[in-house]
C-alpha cells in the first residue's frame, strides 16, 4: 500500500459527509393499508384505524431511504372518496411537488378506487418528480399483511431516479403499474392489480427497482389538463348496459344535471336499444356520451354510428377511467371531436 493511502496515525480517514437523503412526502388517505381487524386471521372485515404516522412507524427501514414529511389528508376507505376529495388530494400533491424541498410523493390509498385517483393525478399533475400510490389488500393487523413491504417498495420506487418522468406509478405486490393501464382485477388476492394491455412497467426484486417498460400515453408535464382550470368537476355518470336494460337511468342522469355519460357497454362498445335511445336523448340535451366496455380488455373501436349519435369511443380506458378523462375534457371543451381526440391521446 502506498504510504499516502494509509490512515493517519492513530485514526481512520475522516468519514465523508453522509449524502443527503431524498425528501419524500408521505400522504395518507386511508384504505386497507391503514386498517385493522379484530384478530390476525380476520382478513376482510376491518376498519380504517391507523394514521399515516403509524403506517410509517411500522416500517423503520423507510427512514434509511428518505427523509419523510408525513401528512394525513383524510382517513377513509377509498370507495368513500368523492370528486371534491379527489380534487383536494390532487391539489395537495401538486403543492408538494411545487415545493423545492420535496423530491417525490408517496400516497397511501384504499385499493377500490386507487386506479381512479392514480389516473386522475396522472392527467393533472404538472411535475416530473416521482409520485407513487400504494395500498394493501390485507389490513395492518393481518397475518402476512402486505402493506409494510408495499410501503417500503413505494419508497424504493419514489427514491429511484428512473421513476421520474414516468407519470403516476402504482406499487402493490412488488409490481410497478402505470396509472393509465393498471386496474384492480381481484376482490381479495394480494396480486389484485394488473395492467392487461401493457404489462407492468417493472418490478422490485432483491430490493432493487427494475423498469422494463415506459408509459406511451401522455401524462403529467405533457398533459393539457391543469388543476388551475378546474373549479369543480362536472357531473359524469356511468351507466352499465346489459341484456334487458331500460332507458330510465339515462333520463335520470340527464335530469340530475349530468354533462357526460359513460356507458359500460357490452362487447366492443355496442349499444342496446335502450342505450341507443339514451345516446339520442343525451345528444338532444348536449350531454357528452362515451362508449367504454364492460369487458375489461381491448380497445373500443370507432363506429359509423358515432357520427350519427355523437358518441365517443373510449379507446381502451375502462369505464371508471373514461369517466375521469371525460370530466377533465369537459372542463376545457364541449366539442365532440376535441373530446374524441382526448380519448386517442390519453
Ligand atoms: N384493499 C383495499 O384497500 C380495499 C379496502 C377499501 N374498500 C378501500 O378501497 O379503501
Amino acid at each position: 500500500m502506498h504510504p499516502d493511502s494509509l490512515p493517519p496515525a492513530g485514526g481512520a480517514f475522516p468519514s465523508p459527509l453522509p449524502a443527503a437523503l431524498p425528501r419524500i412526502a408521505l400522504l395518507g388517505t386511508g384504505g386497507t393499508i391503514a386498517a385493522s381487524a379484530r384478530d390476525a386471521v380476520q382478513l376482510h372485515d376491518y376498519r380504517v384505524t391507523e394514521g399515516v404516522d403509524a403506517i410509517l412507524a411500522a416500517v423503520p427501514q423507510v427512514r434509511e431511504l428518505a427523509e419523510v414529511h408525513c401528512e394525513q389528508l383524510m382517513n377513509v376507505e377509498s370507495h368513500e372518496i368523492d370528486d371534491a376529495g379527489l380534487l383536494a388530494i390532487a391539489r395537495r400533491v401538486q403543492a408538494l411537488l411545487d415545493d423545492d424541498g420535496i423530491d417525490g410523493v408517496v400516497l397511501t390509498h384504499g385499493t377500490d378506487t386507487l386506479e381512479e385517483t392514480a389516473y386522475f393525478l396522472n392527467l393533472v399533475l404538472d411535475s416530473a418528480k416521482p409520485v407513487v400510490i400504494v395500498g394493501a389488500m390485507r389490513p395492518a393487523s393481518a397475518l402476512s399483511a402486505d402493506g409494510p413491504l408495499n410501503l417500503l417498495n413505494a419508497f424504493r420506487l419514489a427514491t429511484c431516479a428512473e421513476a421520474a418522468g414516468k407519470g403516476v406509478l402504482v406499487m402493490l405486490n412488488d409490481r410497478i403499474g402505470a396509472a393509465r393501464h393498471v386496474t384492480k382485477m381481484h376482490t381479495t388476492a394480494t396480486d389484485a392489480f394488473f395492467s392487461v394491455e401493457q404489462g407492468s412497467l417493472g418490478e422490485i426484486a432483491g430490493g432493487v427497482v427494475h423498469f422494463f417498460n415506459a408509459p406511451t400515453r401522455r401524462h403529467t408535464v405533457h398533459s393539457e389538463f391543469s388543476l388551475a382550470d378546474i373549479g369543480e368537476l362536472p357531473q359524469v355518470d356511468i351507466i352499465f348496459d346489459h341484456l334487458g336494460a331500460g332507458t330510465h337511468l339515462y333520463r335520470a342522469a340527464i335530469a340530475a344535471g349530468a354533462r357526460g355519460i359513460v356507458l359500460a357497454a357490452t362487447g366492443n362498445g355496442s349499444l342496446s336499444p335502450s342505450a341507443r335511445q339514451g345516446a339520442e336523448e343525451a345528444k338532444r340535451h348536449g350531454v357528452a356520451f362515451v362508449r367504454a366496455s364492460r369487458v375489461g380488455q381491448g380497445v373500443v373501436t370507432d363506429s359509423a354510428d358515432d357520427a350519427v349519435l355523437g358518441t365517443i369511443a373510449a379507446n381502451s380506458l375502462n369505464p371508471q377511467k373514461a369517466r375521469l378523462l371525460l370530466m377533465l375534457a369537459l372542463c376545457v371543451t364541449r366539442d365532440t371531436d376535441a373530446i374524441r381526440e382526448c380519448f386517442r391521446r390519453y
